[in-house]
């Protein structure tokens, strides 16, 4: 377990103070899989850096298994450093060294003997799935190659954390998307906690299962990834969420809809919003079988976020208004959220 206790940061350079980080209180579970998403200059290597105490709070507690790294010895510090594994966007290998020694590299550093360095770093290249490059050298590696051999290294020492600073940023989608899947797997297969760090949404929806959302300092939002994509409550959220999930409606569908309209005083417009049950049982058809009123699907997108389906869809409906208010009572009972579009956002 991470903890991390009234946390904050301050960094003074050239008689100026940065407020890097703001009271953070933030629990991270054992075998957890934490997103921290912010903007650039939000705080998120900072608080990252914390966790392996390579930088020191100005105020606060951080705790690593109940250890509070404040009162340790730089010799103690190294210990529990050593559990602690961490991958960069620029993954950080040596360019003079081989596969081989740069997966070897913490290990000859606690002096492990060569038969077990050599065991050790096959069996971590089988796992990255790249034993035949022991001996090439980094720059005749792709990039997605290099983050492996950088994983391989963070793992050198089984730790039972893994920090990822933007592993994925460099990387082309394909790519990002075969390192996500190996990082799940790191968490499945050996219990490791990972903490991950990044700008992009899609990051934390493909494999965290908690998020954090930090702006200036501050954790503005945190908590299940469905919950906090589901019903984001800060406006910097509803920006990340907007990035995977399209929930505004495209302006050319609303300009169809106005010229066949003629006026859109007449248009009901009706964004809906449906998560987990509801978006998996057929409850625009049973509105439909209802025969209450005539439903016009406008716009719709899924989304599966931890198994779980999340989507949204925009509607016009038709009918008298107290038929469209007992259609709205219909889905509201049925667990999906509705929220009328309202003339003055439609064009
Ligand atoms: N060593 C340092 N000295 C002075 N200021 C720093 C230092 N490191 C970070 N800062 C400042 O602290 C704030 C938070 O920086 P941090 O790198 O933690 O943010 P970030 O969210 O990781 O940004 P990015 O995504 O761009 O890396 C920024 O204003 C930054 O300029």
């Amino acid at each position: 377990m991470i903890k991390f206790e009234n946390v904050s940061k301050q960094y003074e350079r050239n008689g100026i103070t940065t407020q890097a980080l703001n009271n953070i209180n933030l629990t991270i579970a054992k075998g957890d899989i934490y997103g921290i998403i912010g903007y650039s200059g939000a705080g998120k290597s900072t608080l990252v850096r914390l966790i392996n105490f390579l930088e020191r709070p100005t105020e606060g507690s951080v705790r690593i298994h109940n250890q509070l790294l404040n009162q340790l010895s730089s010799q103690e510090l190294r210990q529990v450093r050593r559990k602690i594994g961490m991958i960069f966007q620029h993954f950080n290998l040596l360019e003079s060294k081989t596969v081989f020694e740069n997966v070897a590299i913490p290990l000859v550093l606690i002096k492990k003997d060569k038969q077990t360095i050599k065991q050790k770093v096959y069996e971590l290249l089988e796992f990255v799935g790249l034993s035949d490059k022991a001996n090439s050298y980094p720059k005749e590696l792709s990039g997605g190659q290099k983050q492996r051999i950088g994983i391989a290294r963070a793992l050198a020492n089984n730790p039972d954390i893994l920090l990822c600073d933007e592993a994925t940023s460099a990387l082309d989608p394909q790519t990002t998307q075969s390192i996500l899947d190996l990082i799940k797997q790191i968490n499945e297969k050996y219990k490791i906690t990972v903490v991950l760090i990044t700008h992009e949404m899609s990051v934390i929806e493909r494999i965290c299962h908690k998020v954090a959302v930090m702006e200036k300092g501050n954790i503005i939002e945190h908590g299940n990834v469905l919950d906090v994509f589901g019903h984001p409550k800060h406006h910097t959220t509803q920006n990340f969420v907007s990035s995977v999930i399209n929930d505004q409606i495209p302006s050319g569908v609303v300009e169809n809809l106005l010229k066949i309209e003629g006026n859109k005083n007449n248009i009901k417009l009706f964004k809906l919003e449906f998560l987990g049950r509801s978006a998996s049982e057929p409850v625009i058809n049973s509105l439909i079988l209802q025969q209450i009123v005539i439903v016009n699907i406008l716009f719709a997108h899924m989304s599966e976020i931890e198994k779980t389906v999340l989507g949204s869809m925009f509607v016009q409906l038709k009918g008298e208004n107290n038929n469209i208010d007992k259609a709205v009572h219909y889905l509201r009972e049925r667990g999906v959220q509705v929220t009328e579009i309202k003339q003055w956002e439609i064009n």
